[in-house]
């Protein structure tokens, strides 16, 4: 048995200004607490744009909400002069609990790489953030067949040389570059083979028992109506979610997705 606590995180990319996050998480924080969320059986995260971390921040400590919340992305470096960058001492102090790294769009338009990415991870660690370091092929990879070395290979580059400590606030999600924002989700089984692939990764570079508790998210067109099925693979521990994180009540579901299990 793992105790790995099951992880929804919603990535609002670039959508919602500050007003309208603090409408959708009150939204949500609403909708789960009329349907009595257990927050330490499913977590659940928001990563709405640095801009509205302040606000929401403000309604999560005012409100004493149990949703957590992170940033889309990190500088890796700690301060100076890095027109644009944010620190990751920046995020803790606004009380963020998570960032992604190394999401499909930014390694895509932004060119981050592995080395940025462990770079990242490094930064976060060192500043108590948690890392959801995103990993996944696109169409190409995928129709060469090669898909799993594809994504071990990102893995094996994003985390090498942490230290268990570490590793401890890393989180990983596999998200297929063909199934972001295309509706074209990944079978279940299609998520079970690569995540599966990576806890095997994870157990080969570090050890068991890091393999046993990292937990590694599904993403690529998550919605409430497909997240049971991905949610009852052996591996899978959670969703990062795109498009249908921007509507709270329907967010909500899929951090519920227990009650849609028979
Ligand atoms: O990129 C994603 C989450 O980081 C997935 O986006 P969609 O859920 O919109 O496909």
């Amino acid at each position: 048995m793992t105790n790995r606590i099951p992880l929804m995180a919603g990535n609002w990319k670039m959508n919602l200004d500050h007003q309208e996050a603090i409408a959708t998480v009150q939204k949500l924080a609403w909708t789960l607490k009329d349907a009595k969320h257990d927050y330490t059986a499913v977590e659940v995260v928001v990563l709405p744009p640095f801009t509205d971390l302040r606000s929401v921040q403000t309604l999560v400590d005012g409100d004493k909400l149990d949703v957590k919340y992170g940033a889309q992305d990190v500088s890796k470096h700690s301060k100076g002069a890095y027109t644009g960058e944010i620190s990751a001492t920046m995020l803790a102090k606004l009380g963020v609990s998570y960032a992604a790294v190394g999401h499909s769009e930014r390694r895509e338009y932004h060119g981050e790489t592995d080395t940025l990415v462990n770079d990242k991870v490094r930064a976060l660690s060192a500043a108590g953030i948690s890392s959801i370091v995103c990993v996944g092929e696109g169409l190409d990879v995928r129709k060469a067949g090669e898909h799993v070395p594809y994504t071990l290979a990102q893995v094996e580059a994003g985390l090498a040389g942490l230290t268990d400590e570490q590793l401890a606030t890393v989180v990983i999600a596999y998200e297929p570059v063909w199934a972001i924002g295309t509706g074209e989700v990944a079978t279940p089984e299609d998520a079970q083979e690569v995540i599966g692939a990576i806890r095997g990764k994870l157990a080969e570079q570090f050890s068991q028992d890091v393999a046993d508790r990292t937990r590694i998210l599904y993403g690529g067109s998550v919605k409430s109506s497909n997240v049971a099925e991905i949610m009852a693979k052996p591996d899978i521990d959670g969703a990062l979610v795109g498009g249908a994180s921007l509507d709270p009540e329907e967010f909500a579901k899929i951090a519920r997705f227990q009650s849609h299990v028979g």
